[in-house]
């Protein structure tokens, strides 16, 4: 049974307060199961097989995994270990990174018997963060869209989106679905034409999810119809979220990204980024210079589907994971702070 899924939060401290708990997003639509995390290996796993992905939830999940190994030995070097092992889960959204290291910023200068305590403090505190900059991107982007609705205040407007930044890619609201879910509710019309996005589909399985659940209309399309429909008049704006923004702009986002904001810029349709600050990296100079997670084959020759997974070639297969927009072809970047025409 596809199920359908109004935004809450994706990430929650576990009854006693010693763990977190996660959605199984490989179970999504079919199911929605929510597994305990009780030590630093466990998120380190779930983040690698991507039960739980997206950047600041990534970065949210691995904070709680760095104050649970905390509790188990506070020590410096259990420290630097716990920390190596959940820096190496996945190694381009930099949210991981800048989340593990706000909790060394809490806890390295206490006591060792007071610092799981403040590393579970600051990791709530990074959640908390997050639906707030969520929400705020959400206003700012809600204001571009009634912008751009009123050149059309006919018909819905259409927005096009990759991949899925959304409430189970951070703790809630999402980044690109913010201003989407903030529209429909303020009563402004809009459709969205969701990618399936290859080859673990977060589109087609999880936005799709999220705007069923929200009664959002939306249409899901294969990720090479983009550029078709852009080319009919179809598409209003592309909004999508990233796992990581250079100093220089450049946008590290899913596989065909890329893609999308080619034909976005060869057909004039704006083409923004939502971020929240967390997912900008000032120390890494350009796109070229982001690590782009290569993953395994298989991702791409078995697909999922309910009742199990079924093999489609018996090829080798490459399987990048992300790709990089050039500054030069984003429109904007939608902050917390507000629409920016660079960062
Ligand atoms: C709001 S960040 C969402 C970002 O993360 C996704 O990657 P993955 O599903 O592999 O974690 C994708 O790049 C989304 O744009």
């Amino acid at each position: 049974m596809i199920l359908e899924g109004i935004h809450q939060r994706s990430i929650k401290r576990t009854a006693d307060g010693a763990g977190a708990c996660i959605l199984d997003q490989r179970e999504l639509p079919w199911a929605v199961t929510w597994v305990e995390l009780r030590s630093a290996r466990d998120a380190e796993i779930a983040i690698r097989e991507m039960w739980t992905r997206g950047a600041p939830l990534i970065g949210a999940t691995a904070a709680y995994g760095l104050a649970m190994a905390l509790a188990e030995d506070g020590s410096d070097s259990a420290l630097a270990a716990s920390y190596a092992l959940l820096l190496e889960a996945r190694p381009t959204a930099v949210n991981l990174k800048w989340a593990l290291d706000k909790i060394v910023e809490a806890a390295r200068p206490l006591p060792v018997s007071d610092r799981a305590a403040a590393a579970f403090a600051r990791a709530d505190a990074i959640c908390d963060e997050d639906v707030a900059l969520n929400q705020a991107i959400g206003q700012h982007g809600l204001a571009m869209l009634r912008t751009l609705h009123a050149q059309h205040p006919e018909r819905p407007l259409n927005i096009l989106t990759h991949c899925n930044a959304g409430w189970l890619a951070t703790v809630d609201y999402g980044t690109a679905t913010a201003p989407i879910y903030l529209a429909h509710d303020a009563g402004l019309p809009v459709h969205v034409w969701v990618d399936e996005t290859r080859p673990r589909n977060q589109g087609a399985l999880l936005t799709a999810f999220e705007l069923a659940g929200h009664g959002v209309p939306h249409t899901v399309i294969t990720d090479n119809a983009g550029g078709h429909l852009m080319m009919r008049g179809q598409v209003d704006a592309v909004i999508v979220g990233t796992d990581r923004v250079a100093a220089n702009g450049d946008v590290c986002n899913k596989i065909g990204t890329y893609l999308k904001a080619l034909a976005a810029k060869d057909n004039a349709v704006p083409f923004y980024v939502a971020l929240p600050y967390t997912t900008f990296d000032p120390d890494t100079a350009t796109g070229a210079d982001v690590p782009i997670e290569e993953r395994p084959g298989e991702e791409v020759t078995w697909v999922a589907g309910e009742g199990g997974r079924i093999r489609v070639t018996a090829s080798d297969a490459a399987n990048p994971a992300f790709d990089v927009t050039p500054a030069r072809l984003v429109t904007g970047y939608l902050t917390e702070r507000g629409l920016v025409d660079r960062v």
